[in-house]
């Protein structure tokens, strides 16, 4: 007979010494089951074994009244002594095989996975579910030299796991605010496996009002699980929000899609936080005036967390990386208030620096679009191809551009802007091929970065379009409102169709015309021009 199945949802691993001063550990343990909590396992790190036999038993007893079962932590004795549902055990505890035989087939086990190695371990032995930790850093236990997963390595993991049965949760250093980030940006690269819940000790334990935290997590997590059930079949990572028929899937589609944005740059003029690198700040926040939007370049971490709720869209190009604390708070705020927010990682291929810096902000935070040449998309990916081939200015640099930002979208969670001669533009799912530009856009410093400005500024304006328009669409778990993919398709079309329309004037003689040609271009774009000089391909 199969064992019986577990909602997973929010999983709570209790853990007496985190209570706030003067909270009853069972009165805590209740209020949490009010909210919402599916399932608790009792985590006791300083019980004496009598001691640990009665908190598991008076636990099971409050968890019973609400139907959620119990799980014991490390010691299989004190489940056979309460007769809770299962245990959860870590890499150096009792091995599983043994475990199974002690407990019986019956009873459920969960496997502590750090990695992929562990993970096809846990599989081959037949664990019920894994933990899968730890994502962030964390104060509730010490995990000192071990390398956070962040979302993407917790992905990772779950590739592995589809088709297998075998049920995941994720553990160490969620909270609220990175919830919805943890949720998307864990959808697995290959297989769009997603979690089946995430543990918490923290959240829950040392919150003064229990009840509220463990209900604002279950509302999160089933609100991404309703969403991940009606996207049935959809790979695209933000295509849910504005799901279009595919037969209306054309170009004349798109255009007009663009031109709609451009109309509400116009005359929504949202406000677009850039914290940008300084050879090019005093432009984009020209390209920005000239679509309509208000720029703003804040970059102090107390300023960027109080501007967070009014902005349009945050963008974060780290040509210089000065600003890392305010990087780290702009994009954190960007997820929790559901902005979107544009990753421009200048030069992240170059040194080390960079690459570290660029993964620490990307666990910290969930980018909905990432934007780069071939050389920064291929770091990005891990592929060695533009390295190898050099950047050659008459293509992108990879074979087949197409695959590596359609896979690197999914790995990310995230739009992906491949940019040069020919921009490439995925959800994962579909590809738009832009074919317009200029060769001047290489001879003026700073393109790309206003590229991504343009970007941010149509993210902007297509969150807007979502919300005069649409009905919410699961907005407790979803990171941003608004297509995403169309929002990055109008901001390269635009600037490379402005670009076209500079380079053919007259008085144009070179770079230094060029680019305030381009300036004045950008004000002066019409809808009917874009519509007319576009070249997009559907892919
Ligand atoms: C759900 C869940 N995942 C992971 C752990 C960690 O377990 P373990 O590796 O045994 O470490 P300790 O909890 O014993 O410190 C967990 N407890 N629960
Ligand atoms: C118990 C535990 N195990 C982890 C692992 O990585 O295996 S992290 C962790 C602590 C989780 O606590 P919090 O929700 O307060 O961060």
């Amino acid at each position: 007979m199969p064992r019986r199945q577990l909602d997973y949802s929010v999983y709570l691993v209790t853990g007496r010494e985190f209570l706030p001063a003067g909270k009853d550990y069972y009165e805590s343990l209740e209020e949490s089951l009010q909210g919402g909590v599916t399932l608790v396992q009792v985590r006791e790190k300083n019980a004496d074994t009598g001691e640990f036999i009665e908190v598991a038993r008076r636990t099971k007893q409050i968890c019973d009244k609400y139907n959620v079962p119990v799980l014991i932590n490390d010691r299989i004795d004190v489940h056979l002594a309460v007769g809770t549902a299962g245990i959860h055990i870590g890499q150096t505890d009792c091995p599983l095989p043994l475990a199974r035989t002690l407990i019986g087939p019956d009873a459920i086990i969960g496997l502590s996975v750090r990695n992929v190695d562990e993970c096809k371990r846990a599989i081959e032995q037949s664990a019920d579910y894994i933990g899968i930790g730890s994502v962030w850093h964390t104060s509730s236990k010490d995990i000192k030299g071990r390398r956070c997963l962040g979302p993407d390595g917790t992905g990772e993991i779950l590739d592995l796991l589809d088709g297998t049965g075998v049920k995941a949760v994720a553990i160490g250093g969620i909270h609220l605010p990175n919830l919805p980030q943890l949720l998307h940006g864990s959808i697995s690269p290959k297989t769009s496996n997603t979690l089946d819940g995430v543990a918490v000790i923290s959240d829950i334990v040392a919150s003064q009002r229990p009840r509220e935290s463990a209900s604002q997590l279950r509302e999160i997590v089933d609100s991404f699980k309703r969403a991940r059930l009606n996207l049935k079949g959809q790979k695209g990572v933000f295509s849910i929000i504005d799901a279009v028929d595919q037969a209306a899937l054309d170009k004349e589609y798109l255009v007009k899609k663009v031109e709609g944005l451009m109309r509400i740059l116009e005359q929504e003029t949202p406000l677009i936080n850039q914290l940008t690198n300084k050879v090019v700040m005093n432009d984009s926040a020209n390209v920005t005036l000239a679509v309509g939007a208000s720029p703003i370049m804040s970059t102090n971490p107390r300023d960027v967390y109080d501007l967070s709720p009014a902005i349009g869209a945050c963008l974060i190009n780290f040509g210089t990386i000065d600003d890392k604390e305010g990087m780290k708070v702009a994009g954190r705020q960007a997820n929790v208030n559901r902005k979107p927010l544009i990753f421009d990682p200048v030069a992240v291929g170059a040194t080390s620096f960079r690459r570290e810096n660029a993964a620490e902000l990307l666990a910290h935070w969930q980018p909905t679009i990432i934007k780069g040449n071939a050389a920064e998309i291929g770091a990005l990916a891990e592929s060695t191809e533009v390295a190898s081939r050099g950047v050659d200015a008459a293509g992108s640099g990879f074979k087949d551009p197409a695959a590596v930002v359609k896979a690197l979208a999914r790995k990310r969670a995230a739009i992906i802007v491949l940019t040069g001669p020919t921009d490439y533009i995925s959800d994962g799912d579909r590809v738009y091929k832009v074919s317009n530009g200029s060769h001047f856009l290489e001879k003026i410093t700073g393109s790309g970065c206003q590229a991504g400005t343009l970007i941010a500024c149509f993210a902007a304006a297509s969150r807007i379009s979502y919300l005069q328009n649409n009905e919410p669409f699961e907005d407790d778990s979803q990171l941003v409102q608004g297509d995403m993919l169309v929002a990055a398709l109008a901001g390269i079309l635009v600037y490379t169709v402005a670009s076209e329309a500079a380079a053919e004037r007259s008085d144009v003689k070179g770079p230094g015309t060029f680019r305030s040609a381009l300036i004045d271009e950008l004000y002066n774009l019409t809808p009917e021009v874009v519509r007319h000089r576009a070249k997009v391909e559907i892919l």
